[in-house]
């Protein structure tokens, strides 16, 4: 009974994820909480940044308050981790907002708390992807069949989580081209070494295109585009810790796609697997495979046909407007077709 007396109704962001009812026996150390808004004033335009901020002064794990709901922020790899994995049915929930009832009549997977009916629709939305092998990913995905075979919701939720993510991960890529012109030459000479000039890029060619996946990584990383919503934080930059010997990997804010390959130039899977872009725990991201199969064909396809140019006269900034995802400032880049037009060929 005394326990239940100090339940609070507690939602949690990770500098990114939300769980209601954790139980907690004291109140954390946090910002002093005004009446009515509590801490949303203070939040300001990056609350990412603000979350960092507030963790250097009250520790990687403290407590806001967001109108009438009590939050645990917890900041950092270490205290992430520890939450997500090792209290991975604790920390799958999702907070009671009215908002998130009304997306697909209060039927998303993504937004439903933790339930039988959540675990249901996870494994379905799951066998789903799975139904499509990652060999067969075009950039026109046969998202069609996968209407006649699913439930509408679990379509709304895979089209809704994987639309605006990959769409930002382009972005990004396509603005760190342009402004690192080095990157884009040594990709430009790989995929001509390794495609050559009569046919399109394709999945079999990821293994001798490490480089490729290093640079997507390396976006994911540097960008770390999906800062606070249900997920990962921005300091992850500094949590990579390369083996590399040379100091300027070290610095977490050189953009280098080296940083993820081995010393045979083959990409170190003890380094990618640090990437928390797709969050960890029960609620991990299930389109991560997808999307990195995505994220490789488009970029691997535009790099052939194409190179990039920025506007001289425009200066290429890394700020971002924020939003459910982080996304670059309005750019313009100038492509221009390297060869001959090859076309896509459509899955059958
Ligand atoms: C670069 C692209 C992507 C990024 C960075 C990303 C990231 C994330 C993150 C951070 C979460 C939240 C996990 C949590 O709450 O703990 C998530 C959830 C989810 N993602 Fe992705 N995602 C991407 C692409 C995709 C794609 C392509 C799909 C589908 C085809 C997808 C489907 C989902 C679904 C269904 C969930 C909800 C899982 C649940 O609530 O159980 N995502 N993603």
């Amino acid at each position: 009974k005394d326990k239940d007396r100090n339940l609070s109704k507690l939602s949690i962001v990770y500098t990114c994820i939300w769980v209601r009812n954790l139980r907690l026996k004291r109140r954390l150390p946090g910002p002093f909480a005004w009446p009515v808004v509590g801490n949303a004033m203070q939040l300001g335009q990056m609350p990412h940044i603000t979350f960092a901020k507030l963790a250097k002064k009250y520790g990687n794990v403290y407590q806001i308050r967001l109108g009438c709901s009590d939050i645990v922020v917890l900041n950092g790899d270490k205290a992430i981790r520890q939450a997500l994995i090792q209290h991975s049915t604790e920390f799958a929930g999702r907070p009671n907002f009215v908002s998130f009832q009304m997306i697909s009549g209060g039927r998303s997977m993504t937004f439903t708390n933790y339930s039988k009916q959540w675990k249901a629709h996870r494994k379905i939305a799951q066998s789903s992807l799975r139904a499509f092998p990652l060999q067969t990913v075009r950039p026109k995905k046969p998202l069609s069949n996968m209407l006649q075979l699913r439930p509408w919701t679990t379509v709304t939720d895979l089209i809704g989580a994987g639309q605006d993510t990959v769409s930002t991960l382009m972005q990004w890529m396509l603005l760190l081209l342009v402004k690192y012109p080095d990157v884009q030459a040594k990709l430009h000479n790989l995929i001509d070494k390794v495609v050559g000039p009569d046919r399109l890029p394709s999945t079999e060619d990821r293994r001798s295109l490490a480089y490729l996946d290093a640079f997507i990584y390396e976006t994911m990383r540097f960008t770390s585009f999906v800062p606070v919503t249900i997920l990962t934080p921005r300091p992850q930059m500094s949590l990579l810790k390369s083996p590399h010997p040379q100091r300027h990997l070290e610095d977490p804010h050189i953009f280098d796609p080296t940083r993820f390959l081995d010393e045979n130039g083959d990409l170190d899977k003890d380094i990618t697997n640090n990437v928390m872009i797709f969050s960890t725990g029960k609620r991990r991201c299930i389109g991560n495979q997808i999307a990195k199969v995505e994220a490789f064909l488009f970029i691997a396809i535009l790099l052939h046909q194409c190179s990039f140019e920025n506007n001289p006269s425009e200066h290429i900034s890394l700020d971002c407007s924020y939003g459910l995802t982080l996304k670059p400032l309005r750019f313009c880049v100038t492509a221009k077709l390297r060869g001959k037009l090859l076309g896509v060929v459509s899955p059958a």
